[in-house]
């Protein structure tokens, strides 16, 4: 491991240090150590706060040519949670062990990713390289939470307007193979409540209509219908993001008392809700057939609510929020290309399963794609344990150099 190495796995474990985790994330220690990086490398840097006490910070590398369109990286700050009695070594210590792995929540999602974008442009700095475009590198507050007050803000902007981005990169996720994983869509997150009422009861009574009985028979035909879309994807006729889930996420019923709850009650009403994911392509409007016909009817007492989570996107005519992966988009050429001249190897795109800051570019006809350098990686965001190889996060250094040197030297005419 040289100097330079050493250097950059340090920078690594001191971003992971600062405490970016829900529900107080420390983004002034953030933004802070991240904008002094920028200054030593030389970028120029701004903090806009499109929301009190939630910086986003941008970097910028101007271009020889600044009227072109601009790349734009993206990384976001925050991290989820964490259950520190859990873990097999304290989630804020970015320790690493012996094999070179660094645990650390934030380690994967997405960490990795603003020290990277910071040592590849350091890289291409101290190398001579000039960009034609000039290069943003945005770190953004709350992804983790919907971003309303982060990359959405930023997005509807006029300061985002004036950087005249015409490709984003963003978050994708690691890759158990050798071969590197880029999505071109998010699936869309929705939620699902179902509600049941019916006539309370005594506990040893047999009758029709209780609002639990009710209310289980809806959630066993969800149970199917999960189990479909998931023998779809066992199956290996679809990817599990091609797919729509639907997963419990609580229940809510019963009658409570000091000691738990009334045991011989059966309950006038119930509750269940559901994270309901929807890929880009699918109309939500089948989902409200299925339940307004057989899962949650009115004539069993139900109601339900089905509602998209997170900020409203633009209504892009009923198309969806894709970008191409074929000759019809000139940037994913070279984004290809410059995977492959790093020696790299691409898996074929896919749609991420949850969703990401991406989705508010491309809500405005941006190409976005999302891209996290990690192979021979378990997928471990929002796990116990997170934790990325020092050799894997070198590497994404490097392959970060030949991405950005491409897409920045990226001749006008084409876009
Ligand atoms: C409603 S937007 C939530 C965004 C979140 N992103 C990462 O996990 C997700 O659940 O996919
Ligand atoms: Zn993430
Ligand atoms: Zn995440």
């Amino acid at each position: 491991i040289t100097e330079l190495e050493q250097a950059q796995i340090d920078l690594f474990q001191q971003y992971l240090r600062i405490n970016t985790a829900h529900p107080s994330p420390d983004y002034a220690a953030a933004t802070s150590f991240l904008s002094s990086q920028g200054h030593s490398i030389g970028l120029r840097s701004q903090t806009f706060f499109f929301s009190p006490n939630k910086p986003l910070l941008l970097l910028s590398w101007p271009g020889s040519d600044p009227s072109l369109p601009s790349i734009l990286l993206n990384s976001h700050i925050d991290s989820v949670p964490v259950e520190p009695s859990k873990w097999s070594h304290p989630p804020f210590a970015a320790h690493r062990d012996p094999h070179g792995r660094i645990f650390a929540r934030g380690s994967q999602d997405d960490k990795c990713l603003a020290v990277q974008y910071l040592e590849a442009l350091r890289a291409l700095k101290a190398s001579g390289f000039s960009p034609l475009r000039s290069i943003h590198v945005s770190f953004v507050p709350d992804e983790e939470i919907g971003g309303a007050d982060g990359a959405a803000r930023f997005a509807e902007s006029d300061e985002f307007k004036e950087l005249n981005v015409g490709f984003v990169l963003d978050e994708g996720q690691a890759s158990p193979t050798d071969e590197f994983r880029v999505f071109y869509a998010d699936r869309l997150p929705w939620s699902l409540i179902v509600k049941a009422v019916g006539s309370p009861g005594h506990g040893s009574r047999l009758y029709d209509g209780a609002a639990l009985e009710n209310l289980m028979e809806c959630v066993e035909a969800i149970a199917r219908f999960r189990d479909n879309q998931f023998d779809l994807v066992k199956e290996g006729l679809r990817a599990s993001s091609e797919v729509i889930s639907v997963n419990t996420i609580y229940m809510k019923a019963g009658i409570p008392s000091p000691t738990g709850f009334v045991m011989n009650m059966q309950p006038s009403e119930g509750e269940v809700g559901y994270d309901v994911r929807v890929p880009p392509t699918v109309d939500i409007g089948f989902l409200r057939t299925r339940l307004d016909e057989e899962w949650a009817p009115v004539t069993r007492n139900m109601t339900y609510e089905l509602f998209p989570r997170g900020p409203k996107l633009r209504d892009n005519g009923g198309r969806p929020l894709a970008t191409a992966t074929d000759e019809s988009n000139p940037w994913w050429s070279v984004f290809e290309k410059a995977v492959i001249a790093s020696g790299g190897k691409l898996s074929k795109p896919e749609i991420l399963a949850s969703t990401t800051d991406a989705r508010f570019m491309r809500q405005w006809g941006i190409p976005a794609l999302g891209f996290s350098p990690m192979t021979n990686t378990p997928i471990l965001l929002h796990e116990h344990n997170e934790h990325l190889k020092d050799t894997v996060f070198l590497k994404g250094i490097k392959v970060y150099e030949h991405i950005i040197s491409a897409l920045s030297s990226f001749p006008a005419n084409s876009s």
